[in-house]
Order: C-alpha cells, then sequence, then structure tokens
C-alpha cells in the first residue's frame, strides 16, 4: 500500500508546485506566529488557490479559539485541520461541529502512558497526528526536528487514521514506516535547508522514500 505523505510548513506557491510534483497526499499550512512557516492567510489563500486538485490543504493552529479559526475558515478553501496544541477532546468535537470540516488531533509521544492518552482522541478526532513531545522550554510545540521511539506503536491497532510525525527526514522516514507501520506521515523540518525554506529535492526524496 502506498504511504500518505503530508509535507508540512509550506510557505510559497512555489512549495505547493514541488508538492504535488512529488507525490504529496496532503500540504499543511501554519497559522502559528512563533513559527518560521507561519504564514498570513492573504498568503496561504493563495496558496491553497493554487494547489492542484487532489492535493488535500490542512490548516494547522494551536490552541486557537474561535474567533481565528472563524478567519481561516471563511478565506481559504480547506480539507482538514489540525489541532497541535493543548486542545481537549471536547474542544476537539466543538470544532468538528462548528467547521464542519474533519479534525487532525495531534499528540506527543514519550511513553506508552501518551500512546493510552492519544487513544482517547480516537473517538472524537477523525485522525490522529503521533508527533514527538517537544523539549522542556521549546517555543514551538512541533516542527522541531525530534524523533520519539516508534517502537512504542507496535502492536497498537486505532479506530481512526494516524499519521507519523516528528524528526522524519528522507533518511529515516522507510525505517520509520517499517518499525511503526505507520501508512501515512508528516514532515517540515526534514525537508527543508533552512528554518521555513523548503526544498523541492528533499521534498522528493522524502515521498520515494517513504514508499522505498
Ligand atoms: O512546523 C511547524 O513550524 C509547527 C509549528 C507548531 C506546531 C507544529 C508544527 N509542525 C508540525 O510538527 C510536525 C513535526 O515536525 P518535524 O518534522 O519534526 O519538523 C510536523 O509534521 C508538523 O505537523
Amino acid at each position: 500500500m502506498k504511504v500518505r505523505v503530508k509535507l508540512c510548513g509550506l510557505t510559497t506557491q512555489g512549495d505547493i508546485d514541488a508538492a504535488a510534483t512529488a507525490g504529496a497526499a496532503y500540504i499543511g499550512l501554519v497559522f502559528f506566529d512563533k513559527s518560521p512557516r507561519n504564514v498570513s492567510i492573504e498568503t496561504a489563500r493563495s496558496m491553497a488557490l493554487h494547489a492542484p486538485i487532489g492535493l488535500a490543504k490542512v490548516a494547522l493552529v494551536v490552541n486557537a479559539d474561535d474567533a481565528t479559526l472563524d478567519r481561516i475558515t471563511a478565506s481559504i478553501p480547506l480539507d482538514m485541520l489540525q489541532l497541535h496544541g493543548s486542545e481537549t477532546p471536547d474542544r476537539v468535537a466543538a470544532v468538528k461541529a462548528r467547521y464542519g470540516l474533519p479534525v487532525m488531533k495531534a499528540l506527543g509521544i514519550a511513553s506508552r502512558a501518551d500512546v493510552a492518552s492519544a487513544q482517547l482522541y480516537s473517538g472524537v478526532a477523525d485522525q490522529l497526528l503521533l508527533d514527538a513531545k517537544p523539549a522542556e522550554g521549546e517555543t514551538l510545540p512541533g516542527g522541531n526536528g525530534l524523533s520519539f521511539d516508534w517502537r512504542l506503536l507496535e502492536g497498537e491497532s486505532w479506530s481512526v487514521p494516524w499519521m507519523l510525525a516528528g524528526g522524519l527526514t528522507p533518511d529515516n522516514v522507510a525505517e520509520a514506516v517499517r518499525c511503526s507501520g505507520a501508512q501515512q506521515v508528516d514532515v517540515s523540518s526534514g525537508i527543508e535547508t533552512a528554518p521555513g525554506q523548503k526544498s523541492a529535492a528533499l521534498m522528493a526524496k522524502f515521498v520515494t522514500e517513504a514508499n522505498s
């Protein structure tokens, strides 16, 4: 089965073209001021309108309030919302109900207990994104290039689709897929030449290696 790839933190129309050429299934647009991949609503709208049909457009937000989500969803044609903060299951349910879009909840994994906590969201989120936990004092809750022990996912079954994320690169994604059994993977910093600077060559290599 083909591994579906989400390329996250794109910031230009050129990045969208490169993601489509590479064979990505999803692209991620980051709405978080502190991220080097943050995009304005205007930029995100022009990128989303530029994306070919079939390339799913995901808006990534961190503990966003309704006013922020209202602005994003009113302006940008989207296929999914990614909640990458400390949103509770009730908040996930409220976002789903208010916007009528599929919601992917990101969860930090560092132990078996975290895997069990992530399972609590499988009844409410449409997808889960299993990421590394940020280091203490880290500014960003994701996009830090940190991996977790993929063996923590061994033998786990999920009732909703999930993506593996955290520190994935063209060099380790094949092993990560083998080890975790992931059918979907997500990457941000591992396809960059500098924070926020995506590389078309690394995008293509990542998608190829994810399926190798
Ligand atoms: O990419 C970001 O800047 C970002 C900011 C805030 C929250 C999440 C963010 N990225 C997400 O984190 C995962 C893992 O990133 P990385 O591959 O380890 O750099 C990424 O796939 C995004 O979904």
